[in-house]
């Protein structure tokens, strides 16, 4: 993902917003400049406050930038009004963290909602619906309510109608925070199976590492409004450059601390110095950590480490030691090496 809007099915084009507040305003995003790439399934992660609401809410017209363009599908959303930014928001399906249904219509009637306000005929809105809920694999429950639904069954209606005007786009408000892991783990295959199926473009906001790990091809990192970090998945997985991003995936790529090290771990010397090596190829640290040992006559403790997939492609993470004093050219050494390292701290 660059600032280059070319195949870009959404472009934030140096975007600011302040919102007013009493006495002066609230800078909720500076200079945000990204591309969410035509088909991608793009995640902006970020803390509570970072601003992912109101970068998700330009694209559909909830909220206007106050510097910059948003570009949706070759149109500038905040600039459009009236019958133009209706026909912008008919482009833009969403699907939000409390499923935002209508407790007094079935699911068929939530579905039918956005073809009614859209003027669809009758009996197209019927025919269109069915084919809806049976795609999102609801179709014995289509005369149920929502509180006769479970919350994954919620959130397969709330897609459903996102994607009852055929939308270019799907967005995503924490989609799964209200979901448990196995619902969630379902709602994101829906989600990754539409997106391949229809080729829709799905941009998506959650402070989960995992759900970008398990459905994203592009991320974004936000931080007090800005973009700190953004691209390709994999590469971000493989190789973070910023703090907030490693502190993001600390949480989610495994290769935690034995307890017993854990316990000893101390910021400064003496004793071993603690590294996590992080590696894209399963087989990648073999060798490496062989050639420490022969070329410069280090040799590393193996404290933990896991592999695991992001799409297709192999990734890891090895926790090692080596003596603290050897620690700087050992990392050198494995950076060198296309590996990417990052000094946990000290244990003796
Ligand atoms: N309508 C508003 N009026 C004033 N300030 C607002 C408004 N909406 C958001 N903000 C402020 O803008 C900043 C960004 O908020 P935003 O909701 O976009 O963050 P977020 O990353 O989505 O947070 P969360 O994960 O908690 O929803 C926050 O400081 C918030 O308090």
């Amino acid at each position: 993902m660059t600032g280059t809007a070319q195949g870009a099915a959404i472009s934030f084009q140096g975007v600011g917003k302040a919102y007013p507040k009493a006495g002066g305003q609230v800078t909720a995003l500076a200079d945000v400049t990204l591309s969410v790439p035509t088909g991608s399934i793009t995640g902006i992660i970020g803390r509570s406050g970072a601003g992912k609401s109101t970068l998700l809410r330009m694209v559909n017209g909830l909220e206007r930038p106050t510097e910059g363009r948003v570009i949706v599908a070759g149109h500038d959303v905040g600039a459009a009004r009236g019958g133009a930014l209706r026909a912008i928001r008919r482009d833009v399906g969403m699907i939000f963290q409390h499923f935002n249904l209508l407790a007094s219509r079935t699911v068929r009637g939530n579905v039918a909602l956005p073809l009614e306000v859209a003027g669809t005929p009758r009996a197209q809105i019927r025919a269109r619906v069915d084919q809806l809920i049976e795609q999102v694999g609801l179709g014995p429950l289509a005369d149920r309510y929502p509180a006769e639904l479970s919350g994954g069954q919620k959130q397969r209606v709330g897609i459903a109608r996102a994607l009852a005007t055929g939308p270019k786009v799907l967005l995503s408000d924490e989609a799964t925070s209200a979901l448990d892991p196995e619902t969630t783990q379902t709602v994101l295959d829906l989600l990754a199976q539409i997106n391949r199926d229809l080729g829709l473009t799905v941009l998506l906001i959650t402070h989960e590492m995992a759900v970008l790990r398990d459905i994203a091809s592009h991320m974004a990192v936000i931080e007090a409004g800005r973009i700190v970090e953004s691209g390709a998945t994999y590469d971000i997985f493989a190789r973070p450059q910023h703090a907030t991003t490693r502190r993001f995936l600390s949480g989610v790529t495994g290769a935690t601390l034995p307890a017993f090290v854990a316990a000893r771990l101390q910021a400064e010397p003496p004793g071993d110095q603690v590294i996590r090596v992080t590696f894209a190829g399963a087989h990648a640290t073999d060798p490496m950590l062989a050639r420490l040992a022969t070329d410069l006559g280090i040799s590393a403790n193996i404290l933990g480490g896991t592999i695991e997939e992001i799409g297709t492609k192999p990734f890891g993470n090895l926790l090692i030691s080596v003596p603290h004093d050897r620690g700087d050219q050992a990392r050198a050494f494995l950076e060198t090496h296309g590996l990417t390292t990052e000094v946990l701290g000290h244990v003796r």
